[in-house]
């Protein structure tokens, strides 16, 4: 087995708080290989952005120690700078530099090299954002999506061994996200770049990552691919913030061996001869079809996709059936 370009290794991250200390990051390992896209996926202040300052260097290491390339960067008492490290970065509060045109912020990393080489490799990588005609503009004459662009060939430009992405388009709209994922998975691809991304936002880490870690309180519950996540979420947890569904407890759903399960919306059909009876809270347009949410006999709510044909008013109940198929069961 070849070794992960980079490794993380029982991270413990703390922040001095009053009367001590605060472990924000605690026991977190994660590998990734040469060229794959890893992602953190949490909600707001789980430790995610903690974790990238840690890989980046500016943030000291309580315990554990990060490895790139085979080079122990960080441990205790110990930190390569954050300049050494050949990472490149684009942080939430990514800002282009005002004072300088598209080619001079692309440019900005580029110091060693000859003014040809410089220009070269400028044109190169804004030919890769798709920004190749805009060297000459001034950032505030970008529309947001494109700032995000000439800030990616920033940090793309100095070929870094590893990029770090922190909620990189945080600041723009759906449909630009959803835009921007495609092709920033493209580009990260075509240049072979290792990166690791952070998002709370479950649909862009399923677009652009190739492997997933799910985090909570410091720590990754789950490292698998999108569909891993999702057919086989390791605990409740996780269940809950990948995917639509509802855990619930396997008695409410006439399961005998008792815990709890995890009901996706596909997984309770209306069936006039289904055992299992819901009473509907609310029905709600979705597009393209309608959702439900039911409550079960045991006081439990869930949400289920509804045929196309069925649109029943609050209070009715219905007759269910349990699809067994992948069910998830949870201790
Ligand atoms: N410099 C700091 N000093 C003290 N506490 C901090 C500092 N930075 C972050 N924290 C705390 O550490 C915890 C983790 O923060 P972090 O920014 O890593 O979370 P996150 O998952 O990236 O959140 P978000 O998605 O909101 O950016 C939070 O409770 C936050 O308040």
């Amino acid at each position: 087995m070849t070794a992960p370009l980079l490794a993380l290794e029982d991270l413990r991250v703390s922040y001095p708080a009053p009367g001590g200390e605060r472990v924000v990051v605690d026991g977190l390992s994660l590998a990734l290989e040469r060229g794959a896209i890893g992602c953190l996926l949490g909600a707001s202040g789980c430790g995610k952005t903690t974790v990238m300052r840690a890989v980046a260097g500016f943030e000291p290491l309580r315990a554990g120690r990060v490895v790139l390339a085979g080079r122990e960067l960080s441990r205790p008492y110990a930190m390569v700078p954050a300049e050494q490290r050949g990472i490149g970065m684009m942080f939430q509060d990514y800002a282009l530099f005002p004072h300088l045109d598209v080619a001079g912020n692309v440019g900005f990393g580029l110091a060693g090299r000859t003014r040809a080489q410089r220009r070269a490799r400028i044109g190169e990588v804004l030919a890769l954002v798709g920004l190749e005609d805009r060297a000459d503009a001034w950032p505030h004459e970008l529309s947001g999506g494109q700032q995000q662009r000439v800030a990616l060939a920033r940090a793309l430009a100095p070929s870094p061994r590893l990029l770090l992405l922190d909620e990189p388009f945080s600041n723009l709209d759906i449909d630009t996200r959803e835009h921007l994922a495609a092709e920033l998975r493209a580009i990260l691809r075509a240049t072979g770049t290792t990166a690791l991304l952070v998002t709370h936002d479950q649909a862009e880490a399923f677009a652009i990552a190739d492997a997933i870690g799910v985090m909570d309180a410091g720590r990754i519950l789950q490292w698998a691919d999108a569909q891993t996540l999702y057919a086989q979420p390791a605990d409740a947890i996780v269940a809950g913030f990948i995917g639509r569904g509802s855990v619930v407890a396997g008695s409410a759903l006439g399961l005998a061996e008792g815990g709890r399960v995890l009901v996706r919306p596909d997984r309770l059909v209306p069936d006039p001869a289904g055992a299992l009876r819901g009473e509907v809270v609310t029905v709600t347009f979705r597009g393209p079809g309608r959702v439900a949410l039911l409550r079960l006999p045991g006081g439990e709510v869930v949400e289920i996709d509804l045929p196309a044909e069925l649109v029943p008013t609050p209070g009715t109940v219905l007759a269910l059936r349990l699809s067994k198929a992948g069910l998830v069961r949870f201790p």
